[in-house]
């Protein structure tokens, strides 16, 4: 199987992206999570342009990698000077990289209008900055920029520049789509012509600016491009690099072509939230292969399908990628959406059942009403319980009050709620203040049942999420709260609807207590 390398430049494109930036500690521990997942290069910055991407050159040389190599970024030396005094290949060398990555212009435009040189002075620098790296450094790769755009405009000149690298003895030549425009079919196509007359190794960088970036990477390695470049999860300037986690899969599961490991790869949806989490992102869902509804079904027709055999809806068995099948619940299910449910909750039930059929109904009544249960699963687990007799009344709350008062203009209001609840044949009357209502509400309510249940000690509410419903008909609007609790060992998610917004925070409250207590009574 002939080998792909990956090039990673989450720590250098990927931070060109709009709200990303990694503290230099940030980057170490990316660093070997890259190293973990098998990535062969890791780009870890451009040491000439800030103070941060030195550190990381310096502070990364102190840690020990299994097997990946670190690339230093930079571009080719200014007009005007030369390779040994220009500032930015001094401190390429200064950092002291396994590898040197440096770009230049393919394009005559860009020549032209960014540079304000002559096409053959390009030539020069792209030419003598190489030759130099090349005396200073084992390994030296070089970015064609805007490789696409300029074969197409100049098909002669850009095969020109990537002769220059060549002839400088460059260990590889990236042709990369910088503006991110180019369609898989232009890019193979290039390609092939492209290896007729380039001995060098290629590599690909792509941008997504098209939603072509995955594609056109795709379609390199297939005409036998032996380097990808990309970021995890397609973090990247405008609309990202090519997504490293998209193409990883692609290579080893579609083209057969190896890069990392088979248990490597199991680690790709764990790499892939580390990154995120480090950004400060909410990992995205819908990401192809490692989001968590890549394998996610909802639709009735394809659940009932999928129980028969997985492949008739999932185009890869994700315990490959480290992701998992999920089942939706919502009111496009149909029985089998409730059969899975109860299979995984643990619930025995049938499906000629006739509570299989009301379960169905009732969530389609509740859809309809405002609730959504695909974020909420602990309150659908309860409802099921309740609807075949197997809830556990472990409380009754007999009343609450929640009290905001603001007295005077430039003092912050102060919120108390009161709880009566009962528990055996025991009441309860508790207070409790927080920040806010629904947080006076939750101390009230958990104060008061702490005394009964300790272990509600151990729950955290960890998200809080209201969206007003729009107004059917001559009726009010509704609000639904969506929460998502936790303890040491797991998290799980309620809703509750109402047209008043502390009535449904109350219900998705209840829920998340109830559930706790649950699973508390099962172990
Ligand atoms: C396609 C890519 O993603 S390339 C990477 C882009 N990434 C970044 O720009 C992030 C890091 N950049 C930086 O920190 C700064 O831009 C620096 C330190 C590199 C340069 O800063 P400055 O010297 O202030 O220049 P500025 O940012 O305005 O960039 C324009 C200069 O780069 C030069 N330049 C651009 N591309 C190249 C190239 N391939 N080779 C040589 N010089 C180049 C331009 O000619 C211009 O130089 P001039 O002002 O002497 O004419
Ligand atoms: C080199 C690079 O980042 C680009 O061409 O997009």
């Amino acid at each position: 199987m002939s080998l792909v390398k990956l090039y990673d430049t989450t720590l250098r494109d990927g931070t060109q992206a709009e709200d990303i930036s990694f503290l230099v500690e940030d980057k170490i521990r990316i660093a070997h999570k890259l190293d973990e997942l098998g990535v062969h290069y890791i780009e870890g910055g451009w040491p000439g342009s800030n103070p941060k991407d030195v550190a990381f050159f310096k502070d990364i040389k102190k840690e020990k990698l299994q097997q990946a190599k670190i690339a230093a970024f930079g571009s080719t030396r200014r007009a005007k000077t030369t390779p040994a005094n220009d500032h930015n290949i001094k401190t390429l060398i200064a950092a002291e990289p396994d590898v040197i990555t440096i770009f230049g212009k393919t394009w005559d435009f860009h020549v032209r209008e960014a540079l304000r040189i002559s096409l053959e002075e390009n030539l020069e620098l792209i030419n003598d900055s190489l030759v130099f790296l090349k005396q200073n450094v084992a390994e030296v790769f070089y970015d064609a920029e805007h490789f696409f755009d300029g074969y197409k405009a100049n098909p002669e000149y850009a095969i020109k520049t990537l002769k220059a690298a060549e002839d400088a003895g460059v260990d590889c030549i990236i042709l990369c789509d910088t503006n991110g425009g180019s369609m898989p079919y232009e890019v193979a196509d290039i390609i092939a012509k492209v290896r007729k007359q380039i001995k060098t190794p290629l590599g690909i960088h792509t941008h997504n600016d098209g939603e072509c970036a995955v594609a056109n990477s795709i379609v390199a390695v297939d005409q036998g491009i032996v380097q990808v470049q990309g970021t995890i999860n397609g973090f990247g300037e405008r609309c990202g690099n090519a997504n490293l986690c998209s193409i990883i899969p692609a290579i080893k599961l579609k083209l057969k072509k190896d890069c990392i490991s088979d248990e490597q790869l199991r680690h790709l949806r764990e790499v892939s939230n580390y990154i995120f989490e480090l950004a400060n992102l909410s990992p995205d869902k819908h990401l192809a292969y490692v989001g968590k509804s890549a394998f996610a079904h909802k639709g009735g027709v394809h659940v009932s399908a999928i129980q028969r055999h997985p492949e008739t809806y999932e185009h890869i068995r994700p315990e490959l990628v480290g992701n998992s099948t999920r089942v939706l619940v919502s009111d496009l299910s149909g029985k089998s959406n409730i059969l899975a449910k109860a299979e995984e909750f643990q619930i025995n039930l049938d499906s000629k059942d006739p509570v299989t059929q009301e379960i169905l109904e009732e969530i389609k009544e509740m859809e309809n009403r405002g609730f959504q249960f695909e974020g909420a699963e602990a309150s659908f687990e309860l409802m099921m319980k309740k609807a075949l007799g197997t809830h556990k009344k472990f409380f009754q709350v007999m009343g609450f009050r929640v009290i905001d008062e603001k007295r005077t203009d430039d003092q912050k209001p102060t919120s108390e709620a009161t709880v009566m609840i009962k528990v055996g044949g025991k009441i309860e009357h508790t207070a409790a203040e927080g920040h806010g209502p629904v947080n006076a509400l939750d101390n009230a309510l958990r104060k008061a049942l702490e005394k009964f249940y300790p272990k509600l000690k151990e729950v955290k509410l960890h998200d809080y999420k209201v969206r007003v419903l729009p107004a059917g008909q001559g009726t009010a609007s509704s609000i639904r709260v969506l929460i998502e609790l936790g303890d040491k060992i797991s998290r799980w998610g309620t809703v509750g609807v109402s047209d008043n917004i502390i009535d449904a925070s109350y219900q998705a409250l209840i829920d998340g207590i109830d559930f706790k207590l649950h699973h508390e009574d099962s172990v």
